[in-house]
């Protein structure tokens, strides 16, 4: 039997552990009860040890504080997966990670009020609002958790910048572009992410030269400094058609006076997303959708907006790939078909059966989605290699998902991932579920099809389309399999686990 006062003593240790992991967020009672939808007088009990506290609870406040003093017990979570059934039903496309990541950074270009609806709630955003709010931005989430308000205070406190989850995002180094024009001088904590080999941040520091941008690097910090700006207007050639580049440079170009002209820019649906939330602050953008963009600056804004995010095509991609691999009937709906043309062009040539419904709009007015139904079919290795390119070519994160279907399919084909170096041998992973896949050199994968699946126990791959593509080849994999250590998927997706078994998948979480 448990002693009372032992139980006491420990509600009242675990209280204070909560109080300083919170306060070490600088976060505030009510703050901390929104992101555990919660009461602040619930929290403010647990943190007097006044309040008996489930496991579940611990876990989640663990989360919520991103601090290993709370995670209690369980630290690390891992997928058992029955494979081999079919999947039925229909299933929605949330929205993007990477629309998300830009406009939470493009909303310090508002002085007004931004109310960004349809967030999703996966990682990658928490850190950046986390970012945002060491800074001294407030940022609430509606009650029901879709929806973010954000407001920019008057001075930003950079030099409270949460460095932990700075370092944690390659999405921070889109502080850049917006900070140059608010900021003389700032630090910024050099960019982190995903175990994908070389990304450098050259194309952002050549693209934002012309801004009067100079950045040294020392202790781990990008040390920026700001010129005064020259010419009225702009002309920019990027030197790389990058997404997050290519939004950098309309960042900085949007609270200047005059025009910039943006050259070899992306069009990719995280930059349109940016360039339609830039519309509404005032800022107008010609040529959006192509690859030269005229951005009429707007030096001070102030606006109170409501933007939604579009809808992912990477997740769309990884939810149809969920139906393809396991021979099922899926329908998945809300998908930005633009962004999907090449992919699905790629499939047919690959005997994929599937239907497009008729074509509506998003939320946001501007992007086209429509509902892709996947029917079971024999699959074949398409004639030619199949590689990424900047949009409209076949995005480069929908790319791992073609290996897994080429697993499927019958014959060889070749996987050319031209673009990071480090991406394709997380993929070699499949082998180990039955797959025939060859890493040919640190690009190239040739794929043998069709394979036997069988279950088996992968460590998860850290990187989030690989841990993704292991995870749907297991649902195809007749028999029982382990991925342990799953956490990074929910950098960027939400809930995947709980939307694959309203499918019908069988996955159930575990923790050590
Ligand atoms: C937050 C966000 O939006 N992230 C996306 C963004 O990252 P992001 O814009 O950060 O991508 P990077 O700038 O790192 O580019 C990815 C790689 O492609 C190379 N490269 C890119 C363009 C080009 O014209 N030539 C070239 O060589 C880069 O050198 C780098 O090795 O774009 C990547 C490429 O679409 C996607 O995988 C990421 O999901
Ligand atoms: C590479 C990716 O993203 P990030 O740029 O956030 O690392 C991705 O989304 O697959």
């Amino acid at each position: 039997m448990t002693d009372v006062t032992d139980t006491n003593e420990h509600l009242t240790r675990v209280g204070g552990l909560v109080r300083s992991a919170r306060q070490h967020q600088g976060l505030t009672q009510a703050q901390l009860a929104e992101r555990l939808g919660t009461s602040q007088s619930a929290v403010h009990r647990i943190e007097q040890g006044a309040q008996n506290i489930s496991l579940d609870m611990l876990t989640r406040i663990g989360a919520a504080l991103d601090s290993e003093l709370v995670t209690i017990g369980p630290r690390h979570s891992h997928l058992r997966v029955h494979g081999g059934q079919q999947l039925s039903g229909r299933i929605d496309v949330n929205s993007s990670k990477n629309g998300a990541v830009a406009l939470l950074c493009a909303s310090l270009l508002n002085r007004g009020t931004t109310r960004l609806r349809h967030v999703a709630r996966i990682v990658e955003v928490d850190r950046i609002v986390e970012v945002l709010r060491s800074i001294g931005v407030r940022a609430t989430w509606s009650p029901d958790g879709h929806d973010l308000e954000i407001q920019v205070p008057d001075r930003l406190d950079l030099a409270s910048i949460d460095v932990d989850a700075a370092r944690r995002t390659r999405s921070i180094i889109m502080f850049l572009g917006p900070l140059l024009g608010l900021q003389r001088e700032f630090a910024l904590p050099y960019a982190g992410g995903c175990d994908l080999g070389t990304r450098t941040a050259e194309p952002h520091l050549i693209a934002l030269r012309p801004f009067e941008l100079n950045v040294t690097t020392t202790g781990g910090f990008y040390q920026a400094q700001v010129g005064e700006a020259q010419a009225r207007d702009l002309s920019i050639v990027l030197t790389e058609r990058g997404d997050t580049v290519t939004e950098n440079t309309i960042m900085a170009a949007a609270r200047r006076s005059g025009v910039t002209t943006i050259r070899n820019a992306s069009s990719n649906y995280m930059v349109q997303d940016l360039c339609f939330y830039l519309e509404l602050l005032g800022v107008r953008i010609d040529g959006i959708g192509t690859t030269t963009l005229r951005v009429h600056g707007v030096p001070d804004i102030v606006a109170d907006v409501e933007y939604t995010v579009s809808e992912d095509p990477v997740e769309a991609m990884s939810l149809l790939t969920a139906g393809i691999v396991t021979g099922s009937e899926i329908t998945v709906g809300r998908v930005p078909i633009e962004f999907m043309e090449i992919e699905l062009a790629t499939l047919a040539e690959m005997s994929l059966k599937f239907t497009v419904s008729d074509e509506y709009l998003a939320d946001n007015g501007r992007t086209r989605l429509a509902d892709v139904t996947v029917h079971p079919s024999e699959l074949r290795a398409p004639a030619d290699k199949i590689h990424p390119m900047p949009f409209p070519g076949l995005n480069i994160d929908n790319l791992p998902f073609f290996t897994v279907i080429a697993a499927c399919a019958q014959g060889h084909t070749l996987i050319h991932d031209w673009v990071y170096d480090g991406r394709a041998i997380h993929l070699t992973d499949l082998t180990r579920l039955g797959a025939d896949v060859r890493l040919l050199d640190p690009h190239r994968l040739d794929v043998q099809g069709p394979t036997r699946w069988s279950g088996a126990e992968v460590s998860c791959p850290p990187a989030l389309r690989p841990a993704v593509v292991i995870l749907l080849a297991m649902l195809a994999a007749k028999g029982t399999s382990v991925l342990r250590d799953v956490d990074i998927i929910a950098r960027g997706y939400e809930q995947l686990q709980e939307r694959l078994v309203s499918l019908g998948a069988q996955i159930e979480t575990f923790r050590d």
